[in-house]
């Protein structure tokens, strides 16, 4: 039976879909060096935002199948470090997005009118009416840094608030943002226009330190920040600078620098709420994001697909219905041209055609770079790590469309140069759903792939079949289907034929004795 570690609490009806397949062990508040002695012997793991998975520990799953993220930041994980060793790695993308909107709406509203404090005060016996006058969000400019599923979300709700939303996100269109009520500006308005800013972007490069020294200085003197996103976006020295001099007004932060939040300033100020990353902590958001991820890991372990993986192509199900049968018929041409070129390939061009040659298909040609690599990585090579290995092996995969139809709606062209040449393959589907090997080298051909091939490049002329039949026969070797290709009479031809049996060793070379025979391979599917 399959082993799944949990190292993180999530919602017991995760754990219950885990247990339709797999051992689940709950172990949390592991170091990493505990995760490191341990995983070995597991086949999954599943986390939220605490458990920290490094390279290390990656790097020690050798069982590891998925990993996989009860909620949305994969930033604590070593995606391609998991991604180099085939490991798919699979989220939440929606699960606890109410959530987290919510929490920073409950920021934004307990910030303008002193809510934590306030509570504090009467708690204390306090009854201090005129210290805590709050500011109104109607009519006020929220802006939102990150246009995505959370900061939508806050965008439309702080739109029925009755304020008037400033959105930046460079990868969002016009037409979304006019969707949702908001105006796309430049970050320089954002920082100088809103009298609340909230941060709805993922960690990156580019995010890091986003709200600093620098772009504090541009913003309004009663500015209040919202940050549910991720910790380091905001520049917690330069924020606790701006907040003790009085230089905005205040912010509310549920994500930090370190988590848990070590000693610091933050902690003193008065203008600031702090909560404990509890931007998806909610019953809802807790059972969404087990049942997602769970049934994931399940599905994996049990072969499916997963439906939100990080590291390989999304597939939406109505892409994923679309493809399947695609996905077989572009790896076996994948493992065919590479055995035809030669094995060690140093370019692969792919060619989409007819209803495949949408974007949608983009996960046939990662098929294909699978089949390609099956010869040399065996089951090392699969759709998390194929594009990668490709790369490092130096293959050139160049993707080409062609939405003109041939003789069947949708067929895949491939054609790899290899040290035994340029060779090249096209295949297809019956209605039936069998695959068809449609073209060889160019030449017209109809046959399914089988377990053992021979394919021979010969001059058209009488005999010649026989006495390669006649040859196999002699060898002992059942021919199962047969088919021959030319483009003119006398002229070039190929023949393909699907054999029962293995070619026993030697007989390749009496194969190409023959006279007419110009080459011959021999193909293992
Ligand atoms: N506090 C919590 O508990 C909690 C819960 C859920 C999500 N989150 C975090 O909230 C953030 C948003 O999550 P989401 O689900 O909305 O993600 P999302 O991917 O739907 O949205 C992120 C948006 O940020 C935009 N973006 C990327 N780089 C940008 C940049 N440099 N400048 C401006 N915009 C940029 C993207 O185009 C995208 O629209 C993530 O960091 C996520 O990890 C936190
Ligand atoms: O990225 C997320 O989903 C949030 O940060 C939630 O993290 P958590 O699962 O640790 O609460």
């Amino acid at each position: 039976m399959a082993k799944v570690l949990v190292s993180d609490s999530i919602d017991p009806v995760g754990v219950e879909i885990l247990s339709q397949v797999a051992q689940v062990d709950v172990k949390t508040g592991l170091s990493a060096e505990e995760i490191i002695q341990i995983i070995p012997e597991y086949d999954a793991l599943m986390l939220r935002s605490s458990t920290r998975v490094t390279k290390e520990i990656v790097e020690a799953g050798s069982k590891l199948q998925i990993i996989g993220r009860a909620g949305v930041g994969v930033d604590n994980i070593d995606v391609p470090a998991a991604t180099r060793q085939g490991i798919i790695v699979v989220n939440s993308p929606e699960g606890n997005t109410i959530a987290a909107a919510e929490h920073a709406l409950a920021m934004m509203l307990s910030l303008s009118r002193h809510i934590p404090n306030a509570n504090q005060s009467v708690k204390a016996n306090k009854w201090e009416r005129n210290r805590f006058i709050g500011t109104e969000v109607y009519k006020k400019n929220l802006g939102v840094v990150g246009l995505g599923k959370i900061g939508s979300h806050v965008a439309t709700v702080a739109r029925s608030l009755g304020m008037k939303i400033l959105a930046y996100d460079p990868f969002i269109s016009k037409e979304r943002a006019d969707q949702l009520g908001c105006t796309l500006v430049d970050l320089e308005l954002l920082f100088a226009e809103s009298d609340f800013i909230t941060l709805h972007v993922p960690k990156t490069a580019e995010t890091q330190h986003l709200i600093g020294r620098e772009t504090i200085a541009k913003m309004k003197p009663t500015v209040r920040i919202i940050n549910c996103s991720r910790g380091g976006i905001i520049d917690e020295l330069a924020l606790i600078e701006a907040l003790e001099s009085g230089r905005i007004a205040g912010a509310a932060l549920d994500v930090f620098e370190q988590e848990p939040l070590g000693e610091s300033r933050l902690r003193e100020l008065s203008n600031v709420i702090l909560t404990p990353h509890l931007g998806a902590s909610t019953t809802e958001a807790q059972v969404g994001v087990a049942v997602d991820v769970a049934e994931q890991i399940r599905d994996v372990l049990l072969g499916l697909p997963a439906r939100s993986a990080v590291n390989i192509p999304g597939l939406t199900p109505d892409v994923m219905e679309k493809l399947r049968p695609y996905l077989q018929l572009a790896e076996t041409m994948g493992n065919l041209v590479s055995q035809l070129a030669g094995g060690r390939c140093d370019s692969l061009n792919v060619r989409l055609q007819g209803e495949l040659a949408t974007k949608d298909s983009q996960p046939l040609v990662v098929a294909a770079i699978k089949g390609l690599l099956s010869q040399a990585l065996r089951e090392r090579v699969n759709y998390v790590n194929a594009a990668i290995e490709a790369k490092e092996r130096g293959i050139r995969v160049i993707e080409t469309r062609d939405a003109s139809t041939r003789d069947y709606s949708g067929s895949i062209h491939l054609e790899a140069n290899g040290s035994m040449g340029t060779h090249s393959v096209t295949g297809a589907l019956l209605s039936t759903g069998e695959i068809r090997i449609t073209d060889l080298d160019e030449f017209p051909i109809n046959v399914p792939p089988s377990n053992h091939m021979l394919f021979t490049l010969h001059q058209d002329m009488p005999g010649i079949i026989g006495k390669i039949g006649a040859l196999l026969g002699s060898f002992n070797v059942n021919i199962a289907s047969m088919q021959v290709g030319r483009k003119i009479i006398r002229g070039d031809a190929v023949m393909a034929l699907s054999l029962d049996d293995p070619l026993p060793e030697g007989l390749l070379s009496e194969i190409t004795k023959v006279p007419g025979i110009r080459d011959a391979y021999t193909v293992k599917l």
